[in-house]
């Protein structure tokens, strides 16, 4: 239905110059459509997929006239043959930008963008030599008759808007789109499950830059004149920003419905408002309603409402017949010697102000074990889960896995060495699918491994083996929002196994999991450590623990209080006192 949408639409624009070729009017509406939308879809790699809202981006559409701009009058060369410069140089501003600003978030990382917009207006102001400061550059006109002047730059604008799109979607697609939604959803969890979300913020920024830049090379051609004060306006930005919103950000095309919306109403502002004025009144109206009314854009607010008349009938997986496939067939073998120290934490102590939550703690995981780790709420055993993932520094003292430092990496790199883990309150990425959150996972650092494909192809078809293997394959496309909270921490069992990891600490595997389940999950646990992977396992579930672990470290406050087989464990005396009670001996 979307692809028949979208051919139709294409075929009515690539035939619209031709059926009316003499009406240049409408002929420059569209194509002032097709560069918003270009710059809105490019904004949308960043802000959409990542969630790092921009509110600088026109200034790449600056660059990349001012690129062509200078090399045109300087060499005279014709500026479409140098307009991908123009993308060359708003990728490595992008680039040089990004890897500063990208280390702020949230409205720190908006100010920083619209600062970015003025400070290159003021520097391109400044730097007359090269851009004849304020008077501005005039280009030669176009060597092509003036009685179809449109025409050409229509279709350049038209194919390079659908080369935008194109890129966007295929970007998208891959594990690495996969892993820009999961920061935006979910940035520390996102680390966690190896995605080097430094890496991956700044190349989606770049990437996001790249045809806008060139799209700016080809649009000063068709101004042939650029000045600081138009090239780099805040409205422009405003604009992109506004189209995306009002499209529906984050998704493929609602930026390019946007763009379309929002370039007729600004038509709408000169014809009958007279101009700037009226338009940003008209703009601004526009972004109170889409964010009061729309807050998703108009192409999700369509979608829910076509979806919720054609409900699509989901078979909905009968637990009690799940965990059937063996982890034996799924779970790759993983290098093993037995009882060597995989894990091992010296002197470790974090301390949230005046509280000590770890307190110079000492613990080894043995390689092949079950290891528990119990202890009473507050003892600090999800703190030191934390450290141990680094998702939290440790003030000091040491941790090593498979005899390498890793206190001191970043969570996703331990990720890549094999250390998974889950969370006690599941985080899993609430709006994607459930086979987009198995297939997010990145393994390793690879570039070949992050443009792998997400939805199709061997990273897909081992997200679904993997969620066979908890049972929930059926409910690979749904989002992983709307399952239970015992089906989310299957879900995030088979997520953590996507990273191939070689020790996964599972937080609460069984806090809200039904009964029934809890043998079948205690059983792929089992057969996951058979296949060589290592476990430290915080549960209150004692019987549970007694059965599926060993040894066991009880935990209070802050430290290791006793060690050994759980039948030892049982009736130690201190641990009874600190922990278990009578109850469970
Ligand atoms: N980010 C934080 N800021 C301040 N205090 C914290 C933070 N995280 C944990 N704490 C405190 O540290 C102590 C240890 O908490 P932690 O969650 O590690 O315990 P726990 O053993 O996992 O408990 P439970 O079994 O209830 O999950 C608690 O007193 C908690 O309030």
């Amino acid at each position: 239905m979307r692809r028949v949408v979208v051919a139709v639409c294409l075929a009515g624009l690539l035939l619209y110059p031709v059926v009316n070729p003499w009406q240049p009017y409408p002929q420059a509406v569209l194509l002032l459509a097709f560069l918003l939308a270009i710059q809105a879809s490019g904004w949308n790699i960043i802000s959409g997929y990542a969630g790092y809202i921009s509110l600088g981006h026109s200034m790449f559409l600056g660059l990349g006239s001012y690129t062509v701009g200078i090399l045109a009058t300087r060499w005279g060369v014709n500026p479409l043959l140098v307009a991908p410069l123009g993308g060359v140089t708003a990728v490595v501003i992008a680039l040089l930008i990004g890897s500063v600003v990208l280390r702020t978030r949230g409205h720190v990382f908006v100010i920083i963008t619209i600062a970015m917009l003025l400070a290159a207006q003021v520097l391109v102001t400044n730097a007359g030599s090269l851009t004849q400061g304020s008077d501005g550059i005039t280009l030669e006109l176009p060597f092509w008759s003036r009685d179809y002047q449109n025409i050409p730059f229509y279709y350049l604008f038209l194919g390079l808007l659908v080369v935008t799109v194109a890129f966007s979607g295929w970007l998208r697609r891959t594990k690495f789109g996969t892993g820009l939604v999961a920061i935006r959803e979910d940035e520390g969890k996102a680390a966690s499950i190896g995605v080097n979300t430094t890496r991956s913020k700044v190349t989606a920024y770049a990437a996001s830059a790249f045809f806008i830049g060139v799209a700016g090379g080809v649009y000063a051609y068709y101004l042939t004149f650029i000045n600081p004060a138009g090239s780099f306006a805040i409205l422009g930005s405003v604009t992109i920003v506004l189209a995306a919103l009002a499209g529906g950000r984050g998704t493929l095309y609602g930026p390019v419905v946007g763009a379309f919306l929002v370039q007729l109403l600004s038509e709408a502002a000169t014809v009958y408002g007279g101009g700037t004025q009226a338009r940003v009144l008209m703009f601004g109206l526009a972004l109170v309603i889409v964010v009061l009314f729309l807050p998703r854009g108009i192409l999700p607010t369509v979608q829910d409402w076509w979806r919720r008349r054609h409900p699509v009938a989901v078979q909905y997986t009968d637990q009690e017949g799940a965990l059937s496939r063996a982890a034996a067939t799924i779970v790759e073998p993983v290098r093993r010697e037995p009882g060597k120290p995989l894990l091992e934490v010296r002197g470790v102590s974090k301390r949230f102000g005046g509280l000590t939550a770890v307190d110079n703690a000492d613990l080894t995981v043995r390689e092949g074990s079950i290891t528990a780790l119990i202890g009473p709420n507050g003892s600090g055993k999800t703190t030191l889960f934390n450290l141990i993932s680094g998702g939290l520094t440790a003030d000091s003292g040491e941790i090593r896995f498979d005899g390498q430092r890793i206190d001191t990496l970043p969570p996703w790199t331990r990720g890549h060495l094999g250390l998974g883990r889950t969370y006690q309150v599941t985080r899993l990425f609430k709006n994607m699918t459930v086979q987009e959150n198995v297939v997010a996972p990145l393994p390793d650092a690879r570039w070949r491994t992050m443009l792998s494909g997400a939805v199709k192809g061997h990273e897909a078809e081992r997200a679904r083996e993997l969620l066979d293997l908890v049972g929930l394959g059926r409910m690979a496309h749904q989002p992983a929002g709307a399952l239970s909270y015992g089906q989310q921490k299957l879900v995030e069992l088979a997520q953590v196994l996507m990273l191939e990891p070689r020790l996964i600490l599972l937080d609460e595997p069984a806090g809200g999991v039904n009964p029934s389940l809890l043998d079948r999950l205690t059983e792929v646990i089992r057969e996951v450590n058979a296949r060589g992977v290592t476990f430290l396992v915080v549960e209150h579930n004692i019987p549970l623990v007694l059965d599926l672990c060993d040894p066991v470290i009880v935990f209070s406050r802050g430290a290791a209080l006793a060690e050994g087989p759980p039948e030892i464990i049982r009736q130690d005396p201190l641990v009874l006192d600190a922990y278990l009670g009578e109850a469970v001996v």
